[in-house]
């Protein structure tokens, strides 16, 4: 029996007789194919990525696993659809926080018409992917509660597409704090599980770097409005489960591009502005929790 996803963040949902992936109880996450060439090359990314031996296998953790398509009732009541079956990536955990971070300052790939370029840049200029090099595409913060629904957060996608420097730093810390998430720019984050969720040798930042590394070098793709999608459960952590530990996972794939002999920059650049922003988080003693707002005035603990 398929089921809409609780922790879809991002991108399109199955709500409201909407086509949008669905779940099954074994873990795995029905992704639809898009009609356009959104879905097959989607499908074209997981087959070469999954055959490709110059991907070193410490990175193959880092994108969800591919079990192939499938042809299922779709979401939308439109009858059978094809779809990607992917490892559901949030199936581990009872109650996930989980933010996807749409890297790269351009999430336009070069042989794109005319009309989906101009699509595109008019939405990197808007929101804060040109000066930022990525934007927040979706988030749920989970209170410390489990199951409570009124204990979670899931800001509206326009509310945190256009952030600033000092609100990407509000928000991630927002994201590894137990107190009650709110938009509400006043509330102090008290950072509860930074060291847990961003620090320590399986956490964000580490993963992130690892990423790094290889982006440094490959030059077999270019990862064009692609996300890093972060994931913990702050319950498990706090009844010191170590399933519930954070994990980075990238995710859609449907703008890949044949890198060509080139280093993704563009990735590479995003990724490298979210790790200074993480690290700095991490670096920042605790009385700096509490971060200007607009008027650069700075609220107290
Ligand atoms: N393998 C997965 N396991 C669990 N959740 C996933 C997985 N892939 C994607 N998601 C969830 O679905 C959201 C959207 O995913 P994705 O970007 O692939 O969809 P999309 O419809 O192509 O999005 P967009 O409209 O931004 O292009 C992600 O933010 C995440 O919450
Ligand atoms: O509607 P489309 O054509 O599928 O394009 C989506 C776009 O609508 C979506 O924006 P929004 O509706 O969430 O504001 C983009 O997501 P972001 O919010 O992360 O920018 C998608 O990336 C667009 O899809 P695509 O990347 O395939 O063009």
């Amino acid at each position: 029996m398929l089921k809409i996803p609780n922790h879809q963040v991002a991108g399109h949902k199955a709500i409201d007789g909407i086509l949008g992936p669905l779940i099954d109880d074994s873990g795995n996450f029905y992704k639809p194919l898009q009609n356009d060439d959104r879905g097959s090359n989607e499908v074209s990314f997981y087959e070469s990525f999954n055959s490709e031996p110059r991907v070193p296998k410490s990175i193959l953790k880092y994108f969800p696993i591919f079990h192939g398509t499938k042809i299922v009732n779709a979401s939308d009541g439109s009858g059978l659809h094809p779809h990607l079956v992917l490892e559901d990536v949030a199936s581990c955990y009872p109650n996930p926080s989980v933010m996807d971070v749409k890297i790269g300052s351009r999430t336009w790939y070069p042989q794109a018409s005319e009309e989906y370029i101009k699509k595109c840049l008019d939405k990197d200029r808007v929101t804060s992917s040109i000066t930022l090099g990525f934007r927040v595409s979706g988030l749920k913060l989970v209170g410390s509660v489990a199951n409570e629904d009124d204990l979670s957060w899931q800001p509206d996608r326009k509310f945190l597409q256009n952030l600033s420097a000092e609100d990407v730093k509000l928000l991630l810390s927002k994201f590894v704090s137990s107190n009650m998430p709110s938009e509400d720019a006043a509330a102090c984050p008290d950072r509860a599980f930074v060291e847990k969720v961003f620090g320590g040798s399986n956490g964000v930042l580490e993963q992130l770097l690892e990423l790094k590394k290889w982006f440094e070098v490959q030059t077999i793709f270019h990862f064009y409005s692609c996300s890093v999608l972060m994931l913990y459960d702050k319950e498990s952590l706090l009844n010191g489960k170590s399933s519930g530990g954070a994990v980075v996972k990238l995710v859609d794939f449907a703008h890949v591009v044949d890198a060509e002999g080139a280093i993704d920059h563009n990735f590479l650049g995003g990724l490298c502005s979210l790790i200074k922003f993480i690290s700095d988080i991490i670096a920042s003693p605790d009385d700096e929790n509490c971060i200007s707002n607009n008027n650069g005035t700075k609220y107290e603990h």
